[in-house]
């Protein structure tokens, strides 16, 4: 029996000792690294002296950042001996647990480059046949490698913080001229984030993964379509999606996700061979995407065409090195049928069929007071389940200045 009295620290909760999520936590003394267990927030700097050596100066400071930097050896020592800590009968001296609804968390890692893919077959199709009705929905290249954009890391925002509706120029098919003003078209992405660490490196092999991804967390790719669809011709959206991208405050090791690994189905023409996965690194996640009290949708991530490995080997193949902080995000999940798509743009089909909420009123994208929020579930080791953190946010009216 472990000392933490908590129902939710448990094989068969989310949060339990199979999970470990990192984040940091506002507290009394300021932003502090902590360890998810259950409902509470273990504090690693008040542990220090149980952590043994070395570890205590990755954890002690108020960000994720000298712990993404160590790398993967750090990492699986630091899971190893808290997994210890946590299943002890009793607790390390200096242990606090604090109650994780009462405290707030705060950007656990200063995001260094952000790079957003377009991986899933199902969203890139219902999005070509939206936006480019008539012509091929999926573009020659989508096959052969993972589309890509490059975002603006200055604009990821922790869960919980609100986002404002932005403005921007738009241009409907039948307008004149374009017009400016506050989108129109707000939308939401289910996504899911890679967080990066270890040395700066240069190619990275789809075999070398965890040596330079740290953790995994839900992002919401916030979207303006109106703007989007003026603005992303020739070189892929800009404005339209820099605005705010949500990350969820608990980032949950690589390593928590080993029982979840599917393989990632080869296109027929086959791969150049950077691409080619030696072991499955696509993930069984479920996730969960609520607009205010609705379940909107049930995207499976083990739908995607496209692995993090994959996308790793992709973003790195020209030399350009990945770095401690980068944070790459999958590309919107959606599956096959209606009730597993990951946007308003393609759960409306484009705002032609609005969707209902349970209070009766209907959507075909967001209004201001909107509360969007992503959840998700993987298999854990013995029939247990590994939590992915919420990434939840409201939106507000455009805001003044
Ligand atoms: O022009 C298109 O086909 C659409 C591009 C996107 O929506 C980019 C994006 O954010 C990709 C994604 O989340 O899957
Ligand atoms: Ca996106
Ligand atoms: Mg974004």
């Amino acid at each position: 029996m472990s000392w933490i009295e908590d129902p939710e620290f448990a094989l068969d909760k989310p949060f339990g000792p199979q999970t470990l999520p990192y984040g940091v936590l506002v507290t009394s003394a300021g932003p502090v690294v902590s360890v998810r267990v259950g409902r509470h927030a273990l504090p690693l700097r008040r542990i220090a002296g149980s952590l043994g050596p070395r570890l205590p100066e990755l954890v002690d400071g108020d960000s994720l950042d000298p712990l993404l930097a160590a790398g993967r050896e750090s990492w699986r020592e630091l899971r190893e001996r808290l997994t210890e800590i946590v299943t002890a009968g009793s607790a390390p001296p200096g242990a606090e647990l604090l109650r994780t609804d009462w405290h707030t968390l705060v950007l656990p890692f200063r995001v260094a480059d952000y790079v957003d893919f377009y991986s899933s077959r199902h969203h890139a199709e219902n999005v070509g046949h939206i936006f480019r009705r008539g012509s091929s929905p999926l573009l020659e290249n989508w096959t052969h490698l993972p589309v890509a954009y490059h975002g603006r890391a200055g604009t990821v925002y922790v869960s919980g913080t609100d986002v404002h509706r932005p403005c921007g120029q738009r241009k409907a098919p039948g307008d004149l001229q374009p017009a400016f003003g506050p989108t129109r078209r707000l939308d939401f992405e289910a996504e899911v984030g890679f967080v990066c660490g270890g040395e700066p490196s240069g190619r990275v092999a789809t075999s070398d993964i965890q040596e330079h991804v740290f953790g995994v967390g839900l992002v919401n790719d916030w979207s303006a379509r109106d703007i989007q669809a003026w603005e992303y011709q020739p070189l892929g959206p800009f404005l339209s999606k820099s605005f705010a991208t949500s990350l969820a405050g608990w980032i949950t090791p690589l390593e928590a996700f080993s029982h979840a690994r599917v393989p990632t189905p080869v296109p027929e023409h086959g791969l150049q061979s950077y691409l080619v996965e030696s072991e499955p690194w696509g993930l069984d996640l479920s996730l969960e995407i609520r607009c205010n009290d609705t379940v909107l949708s049930r995207p499976r991530f083990a739908d995607m065409a496209w692995s993090p490995a994959q996308q790793l080997a992709h973003m790195t193949v020209n030399g350009a090195p990945v770095r401690p902080g980068d944070l790459f995000a999958s590309g919107t999940v959606s599956g096959p049928e209606r009730g597993q798509r990951g946007c308003l743009l393609e759960l409306t089909w484009g705002g032609a069929e609005p969707v209902s909420l349970e209070d009766g009123e209907q959507r075909t994208f967001l209004q201001d007071g909107d509360r969007v929020t992503l959840g998700g579930t993987a298999p854990g080791p013995d029939g247990s389940v590994v939590g992915l953190g919420e990434v939840t946010g409201t939106v507000l009216a455009v805001a003044r200045r």
